[in-house]
């Protein structure tokens, strides 16, 4: 593996180049509105509907961003449509040309717990391909299908303002949650990430290498490469710069930003209705419509110009999640505006046990 070691640092890698954040306080970003716009202007040349008073802009709660309408909306009325295509599912991961075959019997041998790890995998390879520079190689030029909506996601601590503790070193969580209601949930994720780091490492680092130009598909072996194997895994010495914490930043997109569209559907991206913010009071509801697989959204009911659209992200049966876990899961505590930090540091009763519930 390559030390994340800010110091140890001198490649073109956007993980490198980035200070860890270690201990720093979560500090609020400008918003870059473009990447925005790009994201939209992808969507719709891609078959989604979007009505033309949704626009994207800072969030009126939380520091991130949010989806607004400029004008009024009536009940009933459609916001967005995102066709199934431009969903990012399980079957983009199985069914990947570069490493398809291994999700799937990564899933068949571990159950439905491999979904969301070959899923983070699928993702944080598309990704660290998506940056690589046209040009190394042939390979090189293979670039995301998925582009302008990853730009939108927070890949790294701190992008969107994103807090979450998969983003921590080991030393804040030591600090701040040892006793907290979070600790366990938030080291045993820790700990289901960090190993799926390491069977990811070698299932999907051989196309990252290919399109930054460091290896061929050409029937090329290292000599420690002797079986088959060699042309399906990379040997741990070679796993991919910065797939580490790009399978950290896509799990970190997974737990906060998938959702479920009706029963028996899986957990899955949907790009644009992943830009509302939570409300315990939605104005918007969500479904995926049975013919096609797409994903409508429509007003819960009137909505007055520029309000903020808002979408509930527990489902009925999580009603009951705590506060604690609700953070450790999605970052943020809903109706908080305190830095979560300060509030652990002052051993608020929302994290710590000790305290009256409130
Ligand atoms: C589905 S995304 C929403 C879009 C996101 N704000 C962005 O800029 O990309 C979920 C994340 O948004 C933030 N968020 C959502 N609802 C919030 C709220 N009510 N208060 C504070 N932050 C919120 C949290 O960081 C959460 O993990």
């Amino acid at each position: 593996f390559v030390p994340t070691s800010p110091t140890s640092v001198t490649t073109d890698c956007p993980f490198a180049r980035q200070s860890t954040y270690l201990f720093s306080t979560l500090v609020s970003q400008p918003v870059e509105q473009s990447k925005y716009i790009q994201m939209m202007a992808w969507l719709q040349d891609n078959g989604a509907v979007i009505n033309d008073k949704i626009e994207i802009r800072a969030s009126s709660q939380g520091d991130g961003y949010g989806a607004f309408v400029k004008e009024p909306v009536a009940e009933g009325e459609s916001l967005f449509e995102i066709p199934r295509n431009l969903c990012l599912t399980i079957e983009d991961a199985t069914g990947d040309a570069d490493c398809g075959k291994l999700f799937t019997q990564l899933i068949e041998k571990v159950g439905p717990g491999g979904n969301t790890v070959a899923m983070a995998g699928y993702m944080a390879k598309e990704y660290l391909i998506s940056l690589e520079d046209e040009g190394l190689s042939e390979d090189a030029t293979k670039k995301s299908r998925w582009g302008p909506y990853f730009y939108t996601l927070p890949w790294r601590r701190g992008v969107n303002n994103q807090e979450h503790v998969l983003f921590w070193e080991d030393e804040r969580v030591e600090t701040l949650l040892v006793g907290s209601l979070c600790y366990g949930e938030a080291t045993s994720l820790r700990e289901e990430v960090a190993l799926a780091i390491r069977i990811l490492g070698p299932m999907v680092s051989k196309p990252i290498q290919v399109a930054r130009g460091k290896i061929t598909n050409s029937g090329f072996r290292f000599p420690w490469q002797t079986d088959d194997r060699a042309t399906t895994y990379v040997d741990a010495r070679d796993v991919a710069e910065g797939l580490p914490e790009a399978v950290k930043g896509a799990f970190v997109c997974l737990l906060t930003r998938s959702f479920q569209d009706g029963e028996g559907d899986e957990e899955k991206l949907v790009p644009l209705l992943d830009m509302l913010q939570h409300s315990e009071l939605p104005n918007v509801r969500h479904a995926m419509r049975t013919a096609d697989g797409a994903v409508e959204v429509r007003a819960r009911c009137d909505i007055d110009a520029e309000s903020e659209l808002r979408n509930q992200y527990r489902s009925e049966e999580e009603e009951t999640m705590p506060y604690s876990r609700f953070f450790t899961r999605f970052g943020f505590v809903p109706g908080i505006t305190e830095p979560m930090e300060d509030l652990l540091r002052d051993k608020s009763s929302i994290f710590y046990p000790q305290t009256a519930e409130v």
